[in-house]
Formats: C-alpha cells, structure tokens, sequence
C-alpha cells in the first residue's frame, strides 16, 4: 500500500443508509479492479462506519473516521467516540485536523498531537490534514503556515506518515492550485516530514480540493502527489470511480 496512489473519499456529514449502500455497490467493481494499483478508502460518518465495514468485508476498499476523541478510550465524555471504539468497528484509517475541524472546532497542534497518540495507540493510521487560507496565501504565507501545521509530527516518531494537502481555499469551490503551487507544496511537505521525521520514515502526500474526474490526472501526476482526498465528487460513483481510474491510468 506504501507503493500505491491513494485515493480516499471524505464524506463529510453526508449519507444515509440506503444511499450509502447504492453508492458502495456502485464503487466495489472499480475498486477491486484497481485493487493491484490503487489504495482506495471511504472516511465516513461515525454511526454509519459499522455498517459500512460490513458492507465492504472482504473487499478492497479501506474504511475510516472523520475524526476521533481526544479524550481517553472510555469513561464519562458524553458524545464522544474513541480510537478503540472507532477501530473496534472497523476503522483502518482516521482523517486529523481537517480544515473543517480547524475552522469550526478550533482544533490546534496540541489538541491534534493527542488525536494523533491516541489514533496511533489504537492501531489507526492518521491522515494528517493541513493547509492554508486564501488569505494566507495572498499574504504568501502558505509555507510558513503548512510548516507550523506539520511541526505536531515533530515528537511522535512514526515511521510511516500520511498527510493530506489541502488549501482551505480550494475545497469545495472548484478552485484549484495551479500544478506549480501543488509541486512547490508537496516538496515542501516531503523535506519537512523528512526533516521531522527522520530520513526512513515512509510518505505519503495526498493533495485534496476540487479534485474531480476531470482534474484528477494532471493532479495526480503532479510529482510528490501520492493520491488525492475527495470530497464532494467522492459522493457520486461516477465521478469517483473516475478519479480511481486517473490513479493508475492517467488520460
Ligand atoms: O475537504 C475535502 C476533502 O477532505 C475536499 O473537498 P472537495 O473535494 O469537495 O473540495
């Protein structure tokens, strides 16, 4: 999987069962067809993640969380979900600190460095999320700001990180880094996980934001970009079964 593009759909706060169910029907053939190429997953809504995992057992497609408590495995945190609780349903995988998370939940480095822990106690595999605003970038500040953002990876010696570039300014309105910007970016990530992390440590860089069936070639043969994290065109079988294509037969 290390070797692999990954292409990993973020539902967000969408889906219900019956559509869940019509999509992933919908997805299992074109996943398993590009099982040998592409790692491909679904971060979906906690209370459907059990449903989901059953529907997916004995396929190739990953499941995941959205996020996850930063408190301990259990005990009295009304309405939280745990890493344990989360893998215990079938979680492989769990998205930190996604811009979304930032912005309305206020989420720093400190908070997303215990969501890191206690991902990684559980045997989850952490998608680390950063990324800059507009406004930030207008301010050329996106190097600095990505940085500050990655510097959490700085005491957890892992050996394996995953991190997916995303610039807030880019999701969901169809605005997309020039193929520069996102090679500049991606570098930038490498060196500083590589810095961070040590020189062994295994990368992978997702680049997320708009990413469609129409973009997700040039996007994805961009160097230094391992997959992409999809969010709205990941809702549609069509079009994400489109961008799994690009993974491994670019147009
Ligand atoms: O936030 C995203 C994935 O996590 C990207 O969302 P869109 O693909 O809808 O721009």
């Amino acid at each position: 999987m290390w070797q692999q593009k990954w292409i990993i759909g973020n539902w967000k706060m969408n889906g219900s069962q019956s559509a869940n169910r019509q999509l992933l029907q919908a997805l299992l053939k074109p996943v398993d067809v590009a099982a040998a190429h592409v790692y491909c997953g679904v971060a979906v809504p906690n209370v459907y993640l059990a449903g989901v995992n059953e529907f997916t057992r004995d396929t190739s497609l990953a499941v995941g969380a959205q996020d996850v408590s930063r408190f301990a495995a259990n005990g009295a945190f009304t309405g939280e979900v745990s890493a344990q609780m989360l893998a215990d349903v079938g979680a492989q995988f769990v998205l930190i600190g996604h811009s979304e998370r930032r912005q309305y939940f206020h989420e720093d480095n400190q908070e997303l460095l215990i969501k890191l822990q206690n991902s990684m106690a559980a045997g989850l595999l952490p998608v680390l999320c950063v990324g800059e605003t507009l406004a930030e970038r207008e301010q050329g500040q996106e190097q600095v700001v990505v940085s500050a953002q990655l510097d959490v990876l700085a005491s957890l010696g892992m050996r394996e990180v995953v991190v997916a570039y995303e610039p807030v300014w880019a999701i969901g309105t169809g605005k997309v880094p020039s193929v520069t910007q996102i090679a500049a970016m991606h570098q930038l990530i490498y060196q500083q996980i590589l810095s961070l992390c040590g020189e062994d440590v295994k990368i992978r860089v997702l680049y997320g934001g708009s990413v469609n069936a129409g973009n997700a070639a040039e996007i994805l043969a961009v160097p230094h970009v391992d997959g992409a994290l999809v969010g709205g065109a990941s809702l549609q079988a069509d079009s994400f079964a489109a961008i799994i294509q690009a993974a491994y037969a670019p147009a």
